[in-house]
């Protein structure tokens, strides 16, 4: 990575870690939750081959506002419609109504892996009109997008 590049991330990174806010990481196994909150956190890619039982729990602050990514294997297809229906059902919460969601194409490094039109098209995400959503293809691993994802996440703190 160039060093103004990771200037430029770690500086995002810092304007991001001065703010308060909860981000809840949700996806399905493997898509690469544990090593995105990893790279937010360190901006290192660990090869996190361990499974995560429960709940991961980064940092937590009580004025919080509530925001949430959604993370997809975007090189996994056999995946996908279990991620759309996971989706849809947790969309449907009355008190999930009012939060921002970022969904992530995770994996883009990936050969196989799917474009952000793909993503978009592949859980019909232009279904969900009455919502704040953005979709990213992203990759934990080369550190591709995780400028944007920061700035988005930084965008929608209090
Ligand atoms: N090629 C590639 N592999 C990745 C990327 N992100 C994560 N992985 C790999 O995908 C596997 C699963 O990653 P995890 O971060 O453990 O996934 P998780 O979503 O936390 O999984 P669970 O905790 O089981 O739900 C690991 O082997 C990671 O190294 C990426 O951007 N590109
Ligand atoms: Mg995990």
């Amino acid at each position: 990575m160039s060093s103004i590049f990771k200037s430029l991330l770690d500086w995002l990174r810092s304007l991001f870690f001065t703010q308060e806010m909860e981000v809840t990481l949700v996806g399905l196994q493997a898509s690469g939750k544990s090593t995105l909150v990893n790279v937010f956190a360190s901006g290192e890619f660990t090869e996190d081959t361990i499974p995560t039982v429960g709940f991961q729990y980064a940092a937590k602050s009580p004025r919080a506002k509530f925001t949430m990514k959604f993370v997809v294997d975007s090189a996994d297809h056999g995946k996908l419609e279990a991620a759309k229906q996971e989706l849809r059902n947790l969309l449907e919460r009355p008190t999930l109504s009012n939060v921002p969601l970022l969904v992530l194409g995770n994996k883009n490094d990936l050969p196989n892996a799917l474009t952000v039109e793909g993503v978009i098209d592949a859980l019909e995400l232009k279904s969900y009109s009455q919502r704040e959503i953005a979709c990213y293809s992203v990759s934990a691993k080369n550190q591709i997008n995780i400028d944007i994802t920061l700035q988005w996440l930084t965008k929608h703190a209090p």
